[in-house]
């Protein structure tokens, strides 16, 4: 099975460290969130794994062998960084059959990731005339096309609609779970939630935090419970009466941090509190990002939990 490995990487682009002793392992069998803020590293990172750009210091290898070291690269590797790498004058078919072509790719490979984008009634078009969302769709076919064992999308949700986005999940939890290593960067916290088993998070070319995703929630953000009654008095007598601190919204519902519904539903009860809505509140991943990156510069150089 093969990994991205990652081993005191730094680049420095004149005095600006865009990545800073990164060391981190991406594993096969799953989905790995890359997330951070902008500048944070991440798109640096890629390009280092993939040889685009040299390291100031460190290595990142991908099954053992620099990118540069691999045969026939996109038969281990497939990657989207721009979806604009397109030549726009040829149709998205011969852009797919020349990279085919170029890598010992067998040509069958082209229709079926095709179909497998979505792309087969467009095949013919010119590729300038795509949208931003067809142009994503075929960076990924080519992604796809030497059915590599490792894929690295670079904000591969960028401009797909609503379809795209289902389509782009299924795609990426499928990858995961034909054992491929899959290596997904997004700003969209509730996409990467719905894909992601694992998370590498960066902050200033530092690694902030490589752990599941539910333990990287979990850690920060504590579940809470919903509540809406047509006594707030009687609620919040009885609440702070068994310690519980609620905060009150201004659409008229109430929030209680850190508790369990079946708790505060059998202490409303009790207490004869008419109850109009009880609801547990999931932690959500965009709550545990932003508890996160917004102390980052305190704990950037200790908070590390790889
Ligand atoms: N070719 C370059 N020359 C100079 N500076 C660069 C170059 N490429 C990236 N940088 C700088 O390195 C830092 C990291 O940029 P990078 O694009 O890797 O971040 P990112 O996490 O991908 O951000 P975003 O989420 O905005 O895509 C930024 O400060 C950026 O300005």
């Amino acid at each position: 099975m093969t990994s991205i490995e990652v081993r005191a990487l730094t680049k420095e682009y004149g005095p600006r460290r865009a990545v800073d002793a990164l060391t981190f392992q991406v594993l096969p069998g799953r989905v790995t969130g890359f997330l951070g803020p902008n500048g944070a590293g991440k798109s640096t990172t890629m390009r280092l794994v993939l040889g685009l750009d040299r390291p100031t210091s460190g290595t990142a290898t991908i099954g053992g062998s620099a990118y540069a070291a691999l045969r026939e690269p996109l038969c281990h590797v497939g990657a989207l960084l721009d979806a604009q790498a397109a030549h726009g004058s040829r149709t998205a078919r011969d852009h797919l059959r020349a990279l085919a072509a170029s890598n010992r790719i067998p040509v069958r490979r082209v229709d079926e990731v095709l179909e497998e984008a979505g792309l087969t009634p467009v095949a013919g078009r010119r590729v300038r005339t795509y949208s931003l969302g067809m142009r994503q769709r075929l960076g990924i076919a080519a992604a796809l096309l030497g059915d590599p064992a490792v894929v690295l999308l670079d904000e591969p949700s960028n401009g797909l609609d609503p379809e795209g986005i289902v389509w782009i999940r299924a795609l990426l939890r499928r990858l995961a779970g034909e054992g491929r290593t899959v290596l997904v960067s997004s700003h969209l916290m509730n996409e990467t939630a719905s894909f992601a088993d694992h998370l590498v998070v960066l902050g200033r070319g530092r690694l902030l935090a490589d752990t599941p995703l539910r333990e990287f929630i979990h850690a920060r953000v504590r579940p809470g419970v919903r509540i809406r009654t047509t006594d707030p008095g009687a609620l919040h007598r009885a609440l702070s009466g068994h310690g519980h601190e609620a905060v009150a919204h201004e659409d008229g519902h109430w929030t209680v941090p850190d508790a369990r519904v079946e708790d505060i539903g059998r202490l409303a009860s009790a207490a004869g509190v008419p109850i109009l809505e009880l609801a547990a509140e999931e932690a959500t991943l965009e709550q545990a990002y932003f508890d996160l990156t917004a102390t980052e510069t305190e704990f950037a150089a200790h908070h590390q939990e790889a």
